[in-house]
């Protein structure tokens, strides 16, 4: 990418685009083009289609989409399917309608087939049933990593993938239902540790197994990836390490400073057993992660803190 190429950041203001954006700036970039949802509803083909006209970028990260945790998924199931389709078939169509050079499409770690062996290797996408918890999601995510690989092998089209493992960071979701764990456990705990309340609930057995990766290192691995990758199908992008859910809970229990118990609710689904990504398609393309886990958390409370608790 020229370093002063025209750059759309589809979602700029999400976890994911805004963590892009932050890292483009750093390396120099400086021709970035935004809409919020409010100004762009990217589920409006005509919309979509006349801001392309308009705007003519060069490159695009499509990190805008229908976002949320294992309960959202699960209860907005209309709405994870629809919109997440709307949103990437209209810009992957109007980029190549428009002569994007180059397009960025996030697919996520849990539309691997729920029982597929571990840890998770790129071939494993399609080979069995998905979770059903998140089947919505995963079809339309796989929708669009097949949308790009079509419009590779019949137009040529420059657009690659990318399958980043469960994130957390700056500018994260902290709904206490509709988000996902891990910020949804820091704030519980920091409501926890504020009003003195003697216990946590944490949804499901405690068990299942994730991997985590800061928003930060995937944003370094997107636009690396955008720089150093062209090819049909995607690559992982993680950590490799994984941990618990209850074993989460103890260390963000840990960050924020809570003394109270931990208790398990069953009545909540626990998803996918496990889902850990094989890196090593990453580590040969030049990259691994840096930041680790808990010094993430620590990052992400401190945000977290500043954003979403009056002083
Ligand atoms: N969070 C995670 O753990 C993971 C995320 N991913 C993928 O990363 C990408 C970004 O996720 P993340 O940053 O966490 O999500 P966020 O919810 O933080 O951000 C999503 C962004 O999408 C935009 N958006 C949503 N709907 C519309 C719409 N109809 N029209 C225009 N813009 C819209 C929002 O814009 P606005 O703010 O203006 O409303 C928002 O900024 C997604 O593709 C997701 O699937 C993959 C794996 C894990
Ligand atoms: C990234 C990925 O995110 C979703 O999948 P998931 O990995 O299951 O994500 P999750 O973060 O919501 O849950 C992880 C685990 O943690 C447990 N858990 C405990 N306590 C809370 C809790 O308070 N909130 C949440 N959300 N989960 C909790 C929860 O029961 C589960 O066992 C996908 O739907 C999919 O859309 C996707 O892309």
């Amino acid at each position: 990418m020229e370093k002063n190429a025209k750059i759309y950041i589809a979602g700029h203001r999400g976890m994911v685009g805004s963590a892009i954006m932050r890292k483009l700036e750093a390396e120099g970039f400086t021709n970035f083009v935004t809409r919020t949802s409010a100004e762009l509803d990217l589920r409006d083909q005509q919309a979509v289609a006349l801001f392309f006209a308009q705007t003519k970028p060069d490159y695009v990260f499509l990190a805008a989409a229908k976002v949320g945790g294992i309960v959202a998924n699960n209860t907005y199931r209309a709405e994870f399917l629809y919109d997440n389709l709307q949103i990437q078939n209209n810009i992957i169509n109007s980029s190549y309608l428009n002569q994007v050079k180059k397009l960025m499409f996030l697919g996520s770690s849990c539309i691997y087939p729920k029982l597929a062996p571990q840890p998770l290797k790129e071939d494993a996408l399609l080979t069995g049933l998905l979770e059903p918890t998140n089947e919505p999601y995963a079809i339309a995510k796989i929708a669009g990593i097949k949308m790009c690989d079509a419009y590779r092998a019949q137009y040529g089209c420059d657009y690659i993938s990318v399958m980043p493992t469960n994130l957390y960071g700056y500018n994260d979701n902290y709904h206490p239902q509709n988000s996902h764990v891990l910020p949804a456990l820091i704030r519980r705990f920091h409501e926890a540790k504020e009003n003195g309340a003697p216990e946590v609930v944490i949804w499901g057995s405690g068990s299942p197994l994730r991997e985590f990766l800061f928003a930060d290192d995937l944003a370094e691995a997107c636009v690396y990836l955008m720089q150093n990758f062209s090819e049909a199908g995607f690559i992982n992008i993680g950590s490799g390490k994984e941990i618990t859910i209850k074993d989460l809970a103890l260390l963000i229990k840990k960050i924020v400073g809570y003394e109270g118990k931990l208790i398990f609710d069953a009545t909540k689904p626990d998803g996918t057993p496990r889902k850990l990504m094989d890196v090593s398609k990453l580590a040969e393309k030049g990259w691994t992660y840096k930041t680790e886990l808990e010094t993430g958390i620590k990052l992400a409370y401190e945000d977290f803190l500043v954003k979403h608790v009056e002083r």
